[in-house]
């Protein structure tokens, strides 16, 4: 049984007949064949499906990673379509956040400095930004960890590194995909309580791909994706 969903009417992002074809050598292979979805502010939403079904092809879409072959895209009132390929990068950096399956962490650097970098990757830190990494990594439960490396952390901490790292740039929506993937089953629970807390304190939009029905609970819609078509939708 999904959660409880955010109000209605709203939208963060809306797409329209999205396609999506790669060529694989002289094949085309339709990895998304016409989706049409609009995300409400707030929401915790899961993309599901069987391998290749298109999950990581649409999240990558969604996250402005990669482009479609058609159709289009409004995010925050965006026309994602419309955009340079610099104003993309900028809303991608001002808008979005990101937790992989294999917590994509620079190994050489700090819980706190993986948390600090994507403010680095944007420029100099300002004024309080230190303090408020150190607030997110007591918040997921790592104030003993700060200065520790991820070599020296379990798969769980590490996800929790991410995911304070993911929320440092106070985005609209986190892009989160197959965060659990990676973890035991106690652990995915630590991870996805967490995450549903921080969606419910600071109002941040989740969009997960998964195969994993453990999480599923926690969500507040789940749409199920076949042969890059959307096949069915729980809410
Ligand atoms: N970069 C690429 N180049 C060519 N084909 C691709 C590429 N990425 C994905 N595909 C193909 O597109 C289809 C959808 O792939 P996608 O990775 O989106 O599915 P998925 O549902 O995320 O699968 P999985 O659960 O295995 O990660 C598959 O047929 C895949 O082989």
């Amino acid at each position: 049984m999904p959660a409880s969903a955010p109000a209605a009417g709203a939208e963060l992002a809306r797409l329209t007949d999205i396609h999506k074809t790669y060529l694989q050598g002289a094949v085309a292979v339709d990895a998304l064949r016409g989706i049409d979805l609009t995300i409400a502010p707030g929401e915790m939403l899961a993309i599901c499906g069987p391998s290749g079904s298109g999950k990581s092809t649409l999240l990558n879409i969604i996250g402005l990673l990669d482009e479609p072959t058609e159709g289009s895209m409004v995010l925050g009132g965006q026309r994602v379509m419309d955009l340079t390929r610099n104003a993309r990068a900028d809303l991608r950096r001002a808008a979005l956040g990101f937790i992989f399956q294999s917590f994509n962490l620079v190994p050489v650097l700090s819980a706190l400095e993986n948390v600090l970098l994507p403010l680095r990757l944007r420029g100099k830190l300002a004024h309080g930004d230190k303090a408020r990494a150190q607030q997110l990594l007591s918040r997921v439960g790592l104030s003993a960890h700060m200065g520790a490396r991820p070599d020296r952390m379990s798969g769980g901490q590490r996800q929790r590194v991410a995911i304070a790292r993911a929320l440092i740039g106070q985005p609209q929506l986190v892009v989160a995909d197959e965060p659990t993937a990676n973890l035991d089953s106690a652990n995915s629970m630590l991870v996805m309580d967490l995450l549903a807390s921080l969606r419910r304190e600071l109002g941040t939009t989740f969009v997960f791909s998964t195969h994993d029905n453990r999480i599923l609970g926690h969500m507040t819609r789940i749409v199920h994706l076949r042969d890059g078509r959307i096949a069915v939708e729980d809410r």
